[in-house]
């Protein structure tokens, strides 16, 4: 069979007909998946092929090993194609991105749409790793679809993102982001969305996003379909009244199972001190040296200096470190790395505990105690995800054990661990020599202390977190500090405790800050006093303001300290952090009552330099100057220096004044002796040889016949006694006309030679027997 070639009109005829007949094939199949969608019992579906999908749907599924669908995904994805507003719970790693996925290609897919029908579905998430992750899958899956996905988080380019907005048919966003360009892009624009999704729904729910979501909400169009995911979903009737759902479907798969932790993890705690959990965690990091491994904290501050020290230390497995104060492009690499690497540890905060779906972790540590069981929840689900195995270890202090009870409650198998004390190795001494080494390190470590106890005082739940259950000292020297360093909000509140109470126990109670107060009791005018003091310049004030912003107090959890929402952190960080201008820097100064520094000179027998320029010397400026504190009253300080002005003026006048008299003095001198010089050469001019005959006879001096000679001799030598011809090429700087005439020395040694005299004293001693001879 022959093809014939086509070419320029033939081209795009030919395409025309075939996009034709394929939509034609395409609305019969649309047409087809309406009618089976309610013949479909999600109990019999065996694989993706039982579903009614879109061939490109299905083909994107099979060409990705995705074959059999989870049961999350059997539930769900039937009753969205129905149209339903679904409300889905489901164990971690249990399959939820493609319960929501599907019906969001699907939904778009029947709809026909097309780029010039903009922005067709929202999927909202907590973090940005979880936004990419969801984007990459998307992007597998709807690989045959023609739609258009972007990915808008924050830390990116707004002005990129800003142009290709309305061309996207699938956002997959962060709130704040999402909120920013709704409120500044005039391209953006979602009155035709058909679909909202929320993944870690009650997460996007929770106070910690509750004025952004608020916000998108009522931008968008009331007709549309939300479906909300979770391992933890929100049943919480307000939440759901916030998003106007219309008779939605729980599907809640597992939950009449034994455990809500998956099957395939084995879960283990420890009780301990907390400054014993350093030892333990490195010893852990040494004795599994060839596994994946995720080890959690509750802040920023702790996660990088861990981060540093175990860096240090050299562990066999790469060290990493995830957490929200990193800079956006490391966060991606950080988050991709750790997942190709096959051994390795990655240290984060909780923007990492929910729905990242590393491959294959094998560990999860909890370094520090989880918020609540929620929280507990989805960071062990980092592990034995899908059909995998895992396993994961939470150490606990004596009063944080009290968590233990609360996880069996809610069907979280776990068991306690001993510790065999002599595994455990100590870095302790290696950190300390690290931190004297290095002010950064050290500061490094006292941010992570500091970050720590402010983590456990804001923690809502008070029966299992107690600053007063950390042993600060020895806290402090577990991460290599010698001393515990001052937590300042904690003494603030002691001291304003103490203040209502008795003002005479202040000085007892401040010796031991952490033993006297009540943090238990912190009431709600005691926090403003706590948190909202702008002279508190620790990095961490910010993430709590900004948590406060939109949380009560009593609500703030830990997770929420880790500034899980990027957009809302970044548009919050520079409002929440206060500028240190000068003048606040000044009334800083003024509050601690500090004198400015002054410079005294003294003489070497202790008399004091006092300079008429740098001294106020007038009767007022003196005055001024010793009643000098720290607050200048600036309307006496400008009368001041209009007084002292008009000294410095006349001071300075009198100085020009003298000046100008030793210049015409000088100038005058100079004068005199130039007159008098041109005077003394006429004089010499006018003279004639100097008539040396007076001088002795050096052959009747020295006694020495053969070497006698003539007195013209004797001139002629004189005169031949030229600073060119004489003992030296240098030319003298002194006035030569008058030397030139200087006779000769005739002095010589008693042998009868010349004495060898620098021409300079040889003059002088001519002068000298001239004058000698005058
Ligand atoms: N039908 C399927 N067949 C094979 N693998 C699947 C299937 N569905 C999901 N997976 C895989 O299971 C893993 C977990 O899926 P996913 O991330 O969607 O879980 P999740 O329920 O959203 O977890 P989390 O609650 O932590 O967010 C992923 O690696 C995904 O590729």
């Amino acid at each position: 069979m022959k093809y014939k070639k086509l070419k320029g009109d033939d081209v795009s005829k030919a395409t025309f007909h075939a996009k034709g007949k394929k939509r034609e094939q395409e609305a019969q199949e649309i047409e087809n998946l309406y009618s089976k969608y309610d013949k479909v019992d999600p109990s019999e579906i065996e694989s993706f092929a039982d579903i009614p999908l879109s061939g490109r749907t299905q083909k994107g599924l099979t060409e990705n090993n995705y074959t059999v669908p989870t049961i999350i995904q059997k539930e769900s994805i039937i009753l969205a194609l129905r149209g339903k507003d679904v409300l889905g719970a489901a164990k971690t790693g249990s399959g939820k991105t493609l319960a929501f996925l599907i019906p969001v290609l699907e939904v778009l897919f029947r709809q026909k749409w097309s780029s010039l029908d903009g922005v067709g579905a929202l999927i909202i998430t907590p973090t940005r790793e979880l936004a990419l992750q969801i984007y990459e899958t998307l992007v597998k899956v709807g690989k045959y679809h023609e739609f258009s996905a972007g990915l808008i988080i924050g830390g990116k380019d707004l002005k990129f993102e800003r142009n290709r907005m309305h061309q996207m048919n699938i956002v997959i966003c962060t709130p704040g982001r999402l909120l920013q360009h709704m409120d500044e892009n005039p391209l953006f624009n979602c009155v035709n969305m058909q679909v909202l999704v929320l993944d870690e729904a009650d997460r996007c729910l929770d106070l910690g996003f509750e004025k952004a979501m608020n916000s998108i909400v009522e931008n968008l169009p009331s007709q549309r379909q939300t479906l909300l995911f979770s391992a933890t979903q929100t049943k919480k009737v307000s939440d759901l009244a916030r998003l106007s759902l219309t008779d939605p479907e729980y599907v809640a798969v597992h939950e009449h199972e034994k455990y809500k932790t998956p099957d395939g993890l084995t879960q283990s705690f420890i009780v301990c001190e907390t400054h014993e959990k350093m030892p333990i965690i490195w010893s852990f990091i040494k004795a599994h040296s060839r596994q994946k491994i995720m080890i959690f904290f509750s802040t920023c501050n702790q996660v990088k200096y861990f981060h540093e020290v175990f860096k240090k230390l050299r562990p066999r497995n790469p060290v990493m470190a995830l957490q929200g104060k990193m800079h956006q492009l490391k966060r991606m690499e950080i988050y991709h790395t750790f997942c190709r690497k096959e051994y390795a540890v990655l240290l984060a905060t909780d923007i990492a505990a929910r729905g990242l779906d590393f491959p294959s972790v094998d560990w999860v540590v909890q370094g520090d105690c989880p918020e609540d069981v929620d929280a507990y929840v989805h960071r062990v689900g980092r592990t034995a995800r899908y059909t995998r195995t895992g396993e994961s270890l939470l150490l606990v202090n004596q009063k944080e054990s009290a968590i233990i009870e609360k996880l069996e409650a809610s069907k979280i198998p776990i068991s306690e661990i001993k510790v065999n004390p002599l595994q455990i190795i100590s870095p302790q001494a290696k950190l300390e020599l690290f931190v004297a080494k290095s002010n950064e390190l050290k500061a490094s470590a006292q941010r992570a202390f500091v970050s720590y106890f402010k983590s456990i005082f804001l923690m809502r739940d008070k029966t299992i977190f107690d600053v007063k259950s950390v042993d600060s000292y020895n806290f402090a020297r577990s991460l290599g500090l010698i001393a515990a360093p001052r937590v300042r909000f904690i003494q603030r509140m002691e001291k304003k405790g103490s203040q209502k109470q008795n003002s005479d126990d202040n000085d007892q109670e401040e010796e031991d800050v952490l033993q006297t107060i009540e943090i238990g009791n912190v009431q709600k005018e005691d926090r403003d006093f706590i948190f909202n003091d702008g002279d508190s310049d620790d990095s961490e004030s910010e993430m709590f303001a900004i948590k406060r912003k939109d949380h009560e107090l009593e609500k703030v959890m830990g997770d929420v300290l880790e500034l899980e929402d990027d957009e809302i952190s970044e548009e919050t960080k520079s409002k929440s952090k206060p500028v240190l201008t000068k003048a606040k820097l000044a009334k800083k100064i003024l509050k601690k009552n500090l004198l400015p520094n002054k410079k005294i000179v003294f003489t070497d027998d202790g008399k004091e330099i006092v300079s008429q320029t740098k001294q106020k010397v007038t009767e007022a400026g003196q005055d001024f100057e010793a009643s000098l504190g720290p607050a200048i009253n600036l309307e006496e300080a400008k009368k001041t220096l209009e007084q002292e002005d008009v000294h410095d003026r006349k001071l300075y006048s009198e100085l020009g004044r003298q000046k100008k008299r030793e210049r015409k003095l000088r100038q005058k001198g100079k004068r005199k002796r130039d007159e008098d010089q041109e005077k003394d050469s006429s004089d010499e001019d006018s003279q004639s040889e100097p008539d040396l005959s007076w001088l002795p006879d050096p052959d009747d001096v020295y006694d020495n016949p053969d070497e006698s000679g003539s007195e013209e001799e004797g001139v002629s030598k004189v005169q031949n006694l030229s600073p060119e011809n004489s003992f030296s090429s240098k030319k003298s700087n002194k006035p030569v006309a008058k030397k030139r005439k200087i006779p000769k020395s005739n002095i010589r040694t008693k042998a009868g030679d010349e004495i060898d005299l620098p021409l300079e004293e040889t003059e002088d001693l001519a002068l000298k027997l001239i004058s000698l001879k005058n």
